[in-house]
């Protein structure tokens, strides 16, 4: 089958570090138009239209798809449904626990509207849940690893900050090196997300919130609570010195036996930001999205239900010729 030649026409909702990087990538893109952005708040310093978020759905026969550039914590859960029912929306959602909810509730949703949602894109989730899937399936006991960091997990700094007190906040998740090594080796088997990776919190906040504040991050469900999590408390002066970088990356590492030769895969990504590439990621599904709603698609789909041709803007003629 062919990608049909479109004008994919965009909008976004949520201005926040991904919102302002899928902003920049859909006015890179060849075949995308920027309609405008909602928000909860008026004055976001950008000459892209900016319109309340509670107007969206007045919107919808003008927007092919919407990129949901919102927190996953709070936002998606509370909002995503929403907008499943008007527009055909692509999400980047990260609670992994809580995907499978999240997919049946967009589904309903986005089949209510006649519309198409795209979930947890991204890079984790997204693809490197493709990788998992893509790797494993090639060794019949695939012995997997996944690691994250050194860097900025944008999910757990939005789920800090939504805490009752909390000012400023950023999250860093820290692997353990010595753990990657040993599942380089396919010697991962004992090694889990919780004992290979510490969490670092930053948080500026008034002193008399403190003790709170730190009671909700380390026994906050999925987020927080499985891990070794520390919370420091800084100054708007430290926060605003060190902690603006959003750099982040990790492994997905799968080795395993095949009928007496060893052989292992690893998909590495190292980001200089980790917002811009998600955007990439998201922009990308964003285009499958309009593209399976063009061929009459409804209902919600994960990163493993598309195929890779609808990610491109390139025709699947010429991809065939360059990239097979
Ligand atoms: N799957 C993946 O690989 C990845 C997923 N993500 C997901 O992206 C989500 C969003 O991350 P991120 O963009 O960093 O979160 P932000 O905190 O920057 O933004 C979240 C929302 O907060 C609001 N907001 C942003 N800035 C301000 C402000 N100054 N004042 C008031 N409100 C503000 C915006 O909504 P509004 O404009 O309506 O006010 C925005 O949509 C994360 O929760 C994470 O789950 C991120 C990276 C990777
Ligand atoms: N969902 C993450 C990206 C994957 C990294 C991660 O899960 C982590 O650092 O814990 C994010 O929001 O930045």
């Amino acid at each position: 089958m062919s990608s049909s030649p479109m004008t994919i026409r965009a909008a976004i909702v949520g201005y926040g570090n991904l919102g302002k990087s899928v902003e920049k990538l859909i006015r890179a893109q060849p075949d995308m138009d920027l309609v405008g952005i909602f928000s909860r708040r008026s004055e976001l310093g950008t000459d892209t239209p900016v319109f309340p978020a509670a107007s969206a759905a007045d919107h919808a026969q003008d927007i092919d798809v919407l990129f949901l550039c919102l927190g996953s914590a709070t936002d998606i859960p509370e909002q995503a449904p929403g907008y499943a029912r008007h527009f055909t929306t692509v999400d980047t959602y990260d609670n992994h626990h809580l995907i499978p909810d999240h997919y049946a509730t967009m589904d309903a949703a986005a089949r209510q509207g006649g519309n198409v949602a795209m979930i947890s894109t991204g890079w984790d989730p997204g693809l490197f849940s493709l990788n998992r899937t893509l790797a494993s399936a090639l060794f019949p006991d695939a012995q997997q690893n996944t690691f994250w960091g050194k860097g900025l997990s944008q999910g757990h700094s939005d789920a800090v900050r939504r805490v009752p007190g909390v000012r400023r906040g950023v999250q860093y998740t820290i692997p353990n090196e010595e753990a990657i090594v040993e599942a380089k080796a396919g010697r991962g088997a004992e090694i889990s997300a919780t004992s290979a990776h510490v969490r670092e919190c930053y948080v500026v906040a008034d002193e008399a919130d403190h003790a709170a504040i730190r009671e909700a991050i380390t026994t906050m469900p999925d987020y927080f609570a499985p891990y070794d999590t520390t919370v420091h408390f800084i100054s708007d002066e430290v926060f605003e010195r060190d902690h603006q970088g959003m750099p982040h990356g990790g492994h997905v590492v799968t080795s395993g036996d095949l009928g007496g030769s060893r052989s292992s895969v690893e998909f590495v990504l190292e980001l200089e930001s980790n917002p811009d590439f998600t955007a990439a990621s998201q922009v990308a599904y964003g285009r499958a999205a309009a593209r399976l709603k063009a061929e009459g698609k409804t209902g919600a789909f994960t990163v493993l239900e598309v195929a890779p041709y609808l990610l491109s803007p390139v025709a699947l003629e010429e991809l065939i010729r360059r990239d097979v």
